[in-house]
């Protein structure tokens, strides 16, 4: 496999040397006009390397930190591959999330806005029938996860993906998993093998054999900055505590950092929604996003967030790949990621695009082998963050008194989805907003700076 390979400092020499423009990348007029448009003044580093290795015609397998500009670096090649090629049903990019898919699909539309592009989201969680019509009407570009893909393959009448001419793994590592096994096989299968495949993500995986079944062609690897870098811009810390006060250490630190957006990351679906009850419980406005969810759900909580109607969004890993919300200042990892190379792409949520964010992540005793792992793989020994832990005693009555209503409202919403009607855990934190605000006037507000 060829290879290119970029630290910062080479693209520092380099971008003094030459300016690189769209248009020196081989980019033609009419993309590096909408480029222009969207505020893209040069391409970023992987732009820089992978542009120009697919305009070639290659495969490519790219390898970028987070919010890096990896969409458009795979967005910009499919996009003039299809103004010389012109035809229905062009290009595929595969996804792990739906939020994600969502996303692909704006920056398409973006970037395709002056070339008349027609684009298509196939996830699960809403109805098939809106995504049949959409995909009678023959889109170009097709953005989907795997399973509700594999859904319309076998029951969509007369839908079939033979003429694709482009295949994107997005978040390719997790696309290439053993989740996506089957799902992927099964769509490698009905499309065709003359095709070009783009790999990219900001971690990937390197075991030959899972690559082998992406089917490359002569791949060209362009990676810019070592494998599994965070971003400079990315202050990281971590945060040593016993594992029973976490929730108060969770009060803490997000009253000592109130006014910034914060993405916390929970391990699992029922610790994400007592997490955001707890904050809520405490006068804190946060909203939940996982995977138990429903989709209408799913994406009016990121929209509450995205619009910053809402400044904490507590998640499950769901969240943590890809999404582009760039006002992200904080990412707490309030459990430690079971998976190492998750906790690269949760931090990735913030400090995108040159911007400046922090992370913060909770460890407890029962955590500090998973936590050395991830030191390992990200290559340094991160300080530990700065706490008053007498401070954080102070609140131990008010958070016990959270816990305890969370604990309610949890046991409600499971008695409600034993009865016929069915709860969503969004709509159950919203009923109960009212009783945190009733909550929030007996008990002293938490402070907001
Ligand atoms: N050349 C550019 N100039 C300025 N902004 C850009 C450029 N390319 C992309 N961006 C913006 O940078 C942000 C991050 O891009 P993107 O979401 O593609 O990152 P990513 O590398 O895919 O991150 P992740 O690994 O987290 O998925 C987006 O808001 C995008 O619009």
């Amino acid at each position: 496999m060829a290879e290119i390979s970029t630290s910062s400092d080479d693209v520092t020499k380099a971008s003094t040397e030459a300016v690189v423009t769209f248009q020196s990348l081989g980019v033609v007029d009419v993309l590096c006009e909408t480029c222009d448009k969207l505020g893209w003044k040069k391409p970023s580093k992987i732009q820089e390397e992978a542009i120009p290795v697919a305009l070639q015609g290659n495969d490519v397998i790219g390898l970028a930190e987070t919010g890096s500009g990896k969409t458009g670096a795979f967005c910009i090649p499919v996009l003039q591959a299809l103004l010389e090629n012109p035809q229905r049903l062009f290009a595929l990019v595969l996804t792990p999330t739906r939020e994600l898919a969502f996303q692909i699909e704006e920056q398409f539309k973006a970037l395709g806005s002056a070339i008349g592009i027609k684009t298509c989201v196939v996830v699960g969680g809403v109805d098939m029938m809106g995504q049949q019509i959409i995909l009678a009407k023959k889109p170009h570009v097709v953005v989907a996860t795997p399973g509700r893909l594999v859904d319309h393959l076998e029951k969509t009448k007369g839908f079939t993906l033979r003429s694709i001419k482009f295949l994107v793994l997005d978040e390719a590592d997790r696309i290439l998993n053993m989740d996506f096994e089957s799902e992927l096989d099964t769509i490698l299968k009905v499309i065709p093998r003359e095709r070009r495949t783009f790999l990219f993500s900001a971690t990937m995986t390197g075991k030959v054999k899972k690559l082998q079944r992406a089917a490359l062609t002569k791949p060209v690897k362009c990676a810019v900055n070592n494998k599994y870098h965070t971003v400079d811009k990315l202050f990281q810390y971590y945060l040593f505590l016993p594992s029973k006060d976490k929730d108060c250490y969770l009060a803490a630190v997000v009253n000592e950092l109130a006014g910034n957006a914060m993405i916390i990351f929970c391990g699992t679906c029922a610790n994400t929604q007592r997490t955001a009850l707890i904050l809520r419980n405490l006068g804190i406005s946060a909203v939940p996003l996982h995977g138990q969810m429903s989709q209408a759900k799913r994406l009016g909580a990121l929209n509450k967030f995205k619009s910053a109607t809402k400044s904490i969004l507590v998640a499950t890993d769901v969240a943590s790949r890809g999404l582009d919300i760039p006002h992200v200042d904080v990412v707490i990892n309030m459990d430690v990621p079971a998976r190492s190379k998750d906790y690269i792409h949760r931090v990735g949520r913030t400090a995108r695009a040159g911007r400046f964010g922090k992370s913060v992540t909770f460890v407890t005793q029962y955590d500090v082998e998973l936590y050395q792992r991830i030191e390992e793989l990200i290559g340094k020994k991160l300080p530990e963050y700065e706490m008053e832990h007498n401070e954080v005693k102070v609140l131990q009555e008010r958070v016990a008194e959270a816990q305890r209503l969370a604990r309610l409202e949890m046991k409600e919403r499971g008695s409600k989805k034993r009865g016929a009607v069915a709860s969503d855990s969004e709509e159950l934190a919203d009923q109960n907003i009212g009783k945190h605000k009733i909550y929030a006037k007996k008990g002293k507000k938490m402070k907001r700076k």
